[in-house]
């Protein structure tokens, strides 16, 4: 069931740039594609910071994890840990103390186009309508404006929007706000989505929707993705792969093969014995982390 890979990882991309931290310029020395390679790889990858008193800081150190194409993996560990820090050596915002980080096998050497996001915080901007929201990244890279707003449209339809695309932010309910992200993300067609803890301040009803919502599209698009996650559960609902980081340094303590069918309904699958019995293995090992980690903090 599951195959334990003591190896280290780690991430960290906030949203950075102009276009709610979707649109990623392009570096042509990115854009090489090696046909049958995996979408990302990190390669024995260690990153270390500076803290505020001139100490270095180890968030990651000796990281490998692999990406498959089409593949959803999930990714959890104590807070602090370096989840973060991993998805941004990926975008490139980022670089490695050491190791090697490759995107559809070529290293990563700056943004990467082929790479959406979507984070915890809206990313929308507020004083866009939501089709003007949904339209901006096709914009961007140079698509005629009635063209892009045909394919707003058309994303604003399958995430149930269509009704809404004259308001703005602020008038939509979070759920509603993080249909328009998950629409303004995949109309740039993403071959890689980083997703950094994207459901969390939503409700337990809405998040499952969300989780439906987003395996529905990502189906449709065999996108690559990376999802950051405290939630365990929303973790095995997901993803094809779990890994579990250790307390920081983040280094992968193990990696999980969920082997649950899909189509998944994530709103039944929770309650099937498989599910329960994920469940609990995963928690004992990460469990440990987590207590590590905040007997560190309290000391
Ligand atoms: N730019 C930076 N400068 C200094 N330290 C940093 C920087 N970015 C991250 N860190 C440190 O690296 C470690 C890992 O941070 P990171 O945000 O990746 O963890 P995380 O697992 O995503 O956290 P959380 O679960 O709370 O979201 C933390 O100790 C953090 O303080």
């Amino acid at each position: 069931m599951n195959d334990i890979a003591p190896v280290p990882v780690s991430f960290h991309v906030r949203r950075p740039w102009a276009d709610g931290g979707r649109l990623l310029v392009p570096r042509s020395s990115t854009m090489a594609i090696e046909k049958n390679a995996p979408a990302i790889e990190l390669i024995n990858v260690s990153r270390r910071f500076l803290s505020p008193t001139g100490k270095s800081l180890t968030a990651l150190r000796d990281f490998t994890m692999t990406v498959e194409r089409g593949e959803f993996v999930a990714v959890v560990g104590p807070t602090g840990c370096g989840k973060s820090t991993t998805l941004n050596l990926v975008t490139g915002l980022a670089s490695p103390s050491a190791g090697e980080v490759r995107v559809m096998g070529a290293p990563v050497t700056g943004i990467d186009p082929r790479i959406g996001f979507v984070f915890q915080s809206d990313a929308l901007f507020p004083w866009r309508t939501v089709i003007e929201n949904v339209m901006a990244g096709p914009l961007f890279r140079g698509r005629a404006k009635p063209d892009a707003a045909a394919a707003a449209r058309d994303w604003l339809a399958r995430v149930g929007l269509s009704r809404f695309e004259q308001h703005y932010p602020h008038q939509l309910s979070g759920g509603m706000r993080k249909r328009v992200a998950l629409a303004q993300t995949f109309i740039n067609g993403p071959e890689i989505l980083l997703m950094d803890e994207p459901f969390s301040a939503l409700d337990v009803q809405t998040r499952v929707l969300m989780h439906e919502e987003l395996l529905r599209l990502w189906s449709e698009a065999k996108a690559s993705v990376v999802f950051v996650t405290h939630d365990l559960e929303e973790a095995i609902a997901l993803a094809d792969k779990v890994y579990v980081l250790t307390a920081g340094p983040a280094t992968v303590k193990s990696v999980y093969t969920i082997d649950l069918p899909r189509p998944r309904v994530v709103a039944d699958i929770r309650y099937e014995q498989s599910f329960i019995n994920y469940s609990r293995t995963i928690w004992a090992d990460l469990k440990e982390e987590v207590e590590t980690s905040y007997a560190r903090a309290a000391a």
